[in-house]
């Protein structure tokens, strides 16, 4: 497992370290937009976690990514390598069983991943996602028997919101717990769940109080683990995307829960869902703005080397504005996601910053794609090209996490609220 030099106190705050002695640059000053070493809000420690994530994308994950896309999920094996790795929670506090570490190396995670671009491994959404919700809500027993086997790669964890009915509308859950003596009683169906079909453990949203003066004030989170009577997994759904990664169905018969499988507190879910989906967003954002800068690299380097009358396509001026038209358009993103990042990082960011780096970041990730298949021609097309798999796997970042239309919803709502 990667030692983290106790770095992580001085983390919070970003501060470039001692062992930083020129000031760090930005990605656009940078050789390549993936170069380790650069950008303000990482230090030179981030840098050395940064060194040992790549090298494990690189041999652990990027040689058998073909493989999994064609088995529709990824390897348990690869769980327990990633958790001995110490990429599993980096951000969860160590008294909890987690790497103690800060959501810039979260972010290391998140970034490394889209520069192999393979998109199979679930673990941002376990890691950052799921993870928190037991680490800020679970009791001290659910803490202890969850955070540790999911740090170490052993038991993988989704969230279950989405329904047949109710995507965006999260008020309009159906799935339902009554509640048998000190038992909860669930029933109901999820679908579209990443991690799904791989998953031990599972956060379900749930209606618990009909009579609620709203639905938001009904509604409960339960951890449901896999191989309790009445919970079945349906198919893995096939997408047009994300091939390696596992999307399914859930269903919930007559589930008996004990009451200690209720997460937090009775009703107050839909609080607890939206206190935690700006970090969501702002993962799915920063993801989409790497890949914008894996994509931007695949494409120069392609232009440098593929010959059209005569030259390589790199000396006509129409790539060559196309080109710099991208890379301005992928640093002024980065720039902004990086002020998100560090906001998150002193605990500052709101939703509705949160919502535009989602939205922005996700609609960029999709125009660079197509920008990039173009600049490809033919070959831009084919499935053996990296930048055809990445131009598939952009098409739902602008979709799932909240819909770009909604994070427009949140955006606007704040713009136009009395003060
Ligand atoms: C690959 C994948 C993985 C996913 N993983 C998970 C997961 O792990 N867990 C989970 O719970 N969910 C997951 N989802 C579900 C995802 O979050 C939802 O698909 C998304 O929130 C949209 O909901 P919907 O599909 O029901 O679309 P709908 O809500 O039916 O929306 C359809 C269209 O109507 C628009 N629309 C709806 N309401 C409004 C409005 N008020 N104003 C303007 N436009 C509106 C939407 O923007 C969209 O364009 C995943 C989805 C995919 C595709």
């Amino acid at each position: 497992m990667f030692v983290f030099p106790s770095l992580f106190s001085r983390c919070q705050h970003s501060q470039p370290s001692s062992q930083d002695e020129r000031p760090r640059i930005e990605t656009s000053q940078a050789k390549s937009l993936l170069d380790i070493g650069t950008r303000r809000i990482f230090n030179a420690d981030h840098d050395i976690f940064r060194e040992s994530v790549r090298k494990f994308f690189q041999q652990e994950v990027a040689p058998y990514h073909a493989e999994w896309e064609k088995a529709g999920q990824v390897s348990r094996e690869l769980w327990e390598k990633a958790g001995q790795q110490g990429l599993l929670g980096p951000n969860i506090p160590e008294e909890h069983g987690g790497i103690g570490g800060d959501i810039l190396s979260s972010a290391i995670v998140w970034e490394e991943q889209m520069y192999v671009n393979c998109t199979g491994p679930g673990f941002s959404l376990h890691s950052d996602i799921v993870m928190p919700y037991i680490s800020r809500y679970g009791s001290k027993s659910q803490i202890e028997k969850y955070i540790p086997q999911m740090a170490a790669g052993k038991c993988i964890g989704a969230i279950a919101m989405t329904e047949p009915g109710a995507g965006s509308d999260l008020q309009g859950v159906r799935t339902n717990a009554k509640k048998d003596g000190s038992d909860w009683i669930l029933n109901g169906s999820k679908v579209f769940i990443t991690n799904g079909w791989m998953s031990d453990v599972v956060i379900v949203v749930a209606v618990t109080n009909r009579e609620a003066r709203t639905p938001a004030h009904g509604i409960s989170l339960f951890l449901v683990d896999n191989g309790t009577k009445g919970f079945v997994k349906g198919r893995k759904l096939e997408k047009i995307g994300l091939k390696a990664q596992d999307t399914a169905e859930l269903f919930f018969e007559d589930v008996r829960l004990p009451a200690d499988a209720l997460l937090g507190e009775e009703n107050r879910g839909f609080y607890y869902l939206m206190a935690e989906l700006p970090q969501e967003r702002l993962l799915i954002a920063d993801m989409a703005l790497a890949s914008c800068e894996f994509m931007f690299e695949e494409t120069r380097n392609y232009v440098k080397q593929r010959k059209a009358f005569g030259k390589t396509i790199a000396h006509l001026q129409t790539v060559q504005h196309k080109l710099a038209e991208m890379k301005t358009q992928i640093c002024v993103g980065r720039t902004f996601l990086d002020n998100c990042l560090q906001l998150h990082a002193q605990k500052c960011l709101d939703s509705a910053t949160a919502s535009m780096a989602k939205y922005w970041a996700s609609d960029l990730q999709n125009t660079v794609a197509n920008q990039g298949v173009q600049l490809h021609g033919g070959w831009g097309y084919m499935w053996e090209y990296p930048i055809a798999k990445a131009y598939v796997d952009s098409r739902v970042q602008p979709i799932y996490g909240g819909t770009n239309e909604i994070m427009k919803e949140l955006i606007a709502r704040d713009i136009v609220k009395d003060k």
